[in-house]
C-alpha cells in the first residue's frame, strides 16, 4: 500500500538563520575555523544556498554582532550564570550569545529572540537540557538591558591583543585601537576613472587618499559600476602599498602573495608588466576572475613563492601571509582565531619570503614590503631584521607626499604605519582604515 504522502513540517520564519548563525560561530569559537571560509568557497557552510537574501543578511549581522561584542556579551551573561555556561554542552553559550546580541542590538523583538534561542537550544542533543536556562537568562537579559555598560567596547578585544597593543604603542593608543575596532566599517573602492564621479553615484565620498567610500548596504554586485569593472572592493590602507613605488608604467613587476589581487589590480591599472604570484589555486582563480572582470592583464601563477625561480624585477611588492590583527573591524573573527603561536609561526615565513623577494629584486631596484597586522614582529622588526642581515638592502624612507600627505601614516623611521582609528570622522560608519605597516626598500646597484 502506499504510504500516505506527509510534507516536512516548515520551519519556524527566521530559525534557519539563527541556526546556521549558531554553526559558523561554533566553527569560529570552538574548531578555529576562518569565518570566510565558513561563508564561501569548497568549506562554506551547506546550508547557505537555501537561505534567502533577507536570512542570509540576518545571519551576517547576527555573527558579525557576537563577535565584535564577545567579551562584552560574555560579561552580560555571565552575570546571570552561577555556575558559568554549561562545559558539558557548549552550544548553549552560542545559543546565549546569539539570543542576548538580537535582544541588545538588533531589530528582533524580546520574545522572538528568546522563542528562537529556546528552539535553537532544544534542537541540540546537548544544550536540548538547558533550555529552561536559556529562557530564564535571555529574559533577565532583557529586563535589564538599561543597566548594561555596552560602549565600553575595549572589553571586546581579548586581553594577550591588548596586552601586546599597549606594549607596542601605550595604553592610550591600543585602547582607541580596540574603540576603532568596534565599528562596523565602510565599503572601501579603489575606482579605475573618476573618483568623483564615482563617489557621486555611490552616494560616497573620495577620502584624502583617493579611494571612494561608501555606507551602502547589499549585495556589492548589484552597486553601479561593479559589472563593467569600474572598481574592486579594497580598504583605503591597502591600496597605499602599491602607491610607494611612483611611476610603473613600462616596469616588470613580481606581485608575490598576490591573491586575490586588489594590489595586482592597482600595479596593472599603473601601467605595470605585472607577473602574480600566489600559492593556492582557489585564489588564483579568484584573482583571475577579479582581473577579466576590470579588464586588465597580469601574467599569474599558483606557485610557492619559496620555490619560484624567475628573472629578477625592476620592482617587488610582498604582501605577505600575516595575522590580519589590522583588519579586524572587517574581519572579527581574526581576534578569535590567532594567538602568539600563530604569530610566530607567520614571522619565521615573512622572513624566509622577504629574502626570497630580495633574491628577486634587480639591483637598484624597488622592493615594498606590506602586512595587514599591527603586530611590531611582523612589521618594523621585521624590517630591522631584514636591514641587520643583508647590507645589499637599504630603506628608501617614505614620506607624506608618497601617501597624499598623510604625514601621520608614517613612522619615524620612514615606513608606512596606520591604525583603525585613523581618518577619523564625527559619524563612525565614515572612519577609520585598517592597520597597515609598509617599508619601501631598494637594493644595492
Ligand atoms: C595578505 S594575502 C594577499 C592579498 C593580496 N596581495 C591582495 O592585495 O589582494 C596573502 C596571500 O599569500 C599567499 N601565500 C602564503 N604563502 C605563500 C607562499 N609561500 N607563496 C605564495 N603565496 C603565498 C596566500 O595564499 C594569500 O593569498
Amino acid at each position: 500500500m502506499a504510504r500516505p504522502r506527509t510534507s516536512p513540517q516548515p520551519e519556524v520564519p527566521g530559525l534557519a538563520a539563527r541556526r546556521i548563525a549558531a554553526d559558523i560561530l561554533d566553527g569560529v569559537l570552538r574548531r578555529r575555523l576562518a569565518l570566510d571560509e565558513q561563508l564561501s568557497g569548497r568549506s562554506a557552510h551547506p546550508g547557505l544556498p537555501a537561505l534567502a537574501d533577507r536570512d542570509r543578511a540576518l545571519m551576517r549581522r547576527l555573527i558579525a554582532t557576537v563577535l565584535r561584542r564577545l567579551g562584552t556579551l560574555r560579561h552580560v551573561l555571565s552575570g546571570f550564570l552561577e555556575k558559568g555556561f554549561p562545559a558539558d554542552a557548549p552550544r548553549t553559550e552560542t545559543v546565549l550569545l546569539l539570543g542576548a546580541a538580537q535582544i541588545l542590538w538588533l531589530d528582533v523583538p524580546d520574545h522572538a529572540a528568546v522563542d528562537l534561542s529556546v528552539r535553537l537550544a532544544q534542537a541540540d542533543r546537548r544544550a536540548g537540557r538547558y533550555a529552561g536556562l536559556v529562557n530564564a537568562v535571555l529574559r533577565r537579559v532583557a529586563q535589564n538591558r538599561d543597566s548594561f555598560a555596552l560602549d565600553d567596547t575595549v572589553r571586546d578585544t581579548p586581553e594577550w591583543l591588548l596586552k601586546r597593543w599597549s606594549a607596542h604603542y601605550g595604553a592610550e593608543v591600543a585602547q582607541a585601537i580596540a574603540l576603532a575596532n568596534g565599528h562596523e566599517p565602510a565599503l572601501d573602492l579603489t575606482v579605475k576613472g573618476d573618483a568623483a564621479s564615482w563617489a557621486e553615484r555611490l552616494r560616497g565620498r573620495v577620502l584624502p587618499t583617493g579611494t571612494v567610500r561608501t555606507i551602502a548596504h547589499g549585495a556589492i554586485t548589484l552597486l553601479p559600476g561593479y559589472s563593467e569593472g569600474a572598481w574592486w572592493v579594497q580598504d583605503a590602507a591597502a591600496a597605499l602599498p602599491a602607491h610607494l613605488f611612483g611611476d610603473l608604467r613600462g616596469k616588470r613587476v613580481a606581485d608575490l602573495c598576490a591573491a586575490p589581487g586588489g594590489k595586482t589590480a592597482q600595479l596593472a591599472h599603473a601601467g605595470a608588466q605585472v607577473t602574480a604570484i600566489d600559492r593556492s589555486p582557489a585564489r588564483v582563480a579568484r584573482l583571475r576572475e577579479n582581473l577579466a572582470r576590470l579588464s586588465l592583464h597580469a601574467k599569474t601563477e599558483a606557485l610557492d613563492v619559496l620555490e619560484w625561480q624567475a628573472e629578477p624585477f625592476d620592482a617587488v611588492l610582498l604582501d605577505a601571509p600575516c595575522s590580519s590583527t589590522g583588519t579586524i573591524r572587517r574581519h572579527p573573527d581574526v581576534p578569535w582565531l590567532k594567538g602568539e603561536t600563530e604569530i610566530t609561526v607567520l614571522t619565521g615565513l615573512q622572513q624566509k619570503l622577504l629574502d626570497r623577494a630580495v633574491a628577486l629584486t634587480k639591483p637598484g631596484g624597488t622592493l615594498v614590503y606590506c602586512v595587514c597586522s599591527l603586530e611590531p614582529e611582523e612589521g618594523e622588526q621585521q624590517i630591522e631584521a631584514l636591514l641587520a642581515r643583508n647590507p645589499n638592502v637599504a630603506r628608501a624612507p617614505i614620506t607624506a607626499a608618497d601617501v597624499f600627505g598623510q604625514g601621520d601614516f608614517i613612522s619615524a623611521q620612514g615606513d608606512l604605519r596606520t591604525l583603525p582609528q585613523m581618518l577619523p570622522d564625527a559619524d563612525p560608519r565614515w572612519g577609520g582604515l585598517d592597520g597597515f605597516f609598509a617599508a619601501r626598500l631598494v637594493r644595492a646597484a
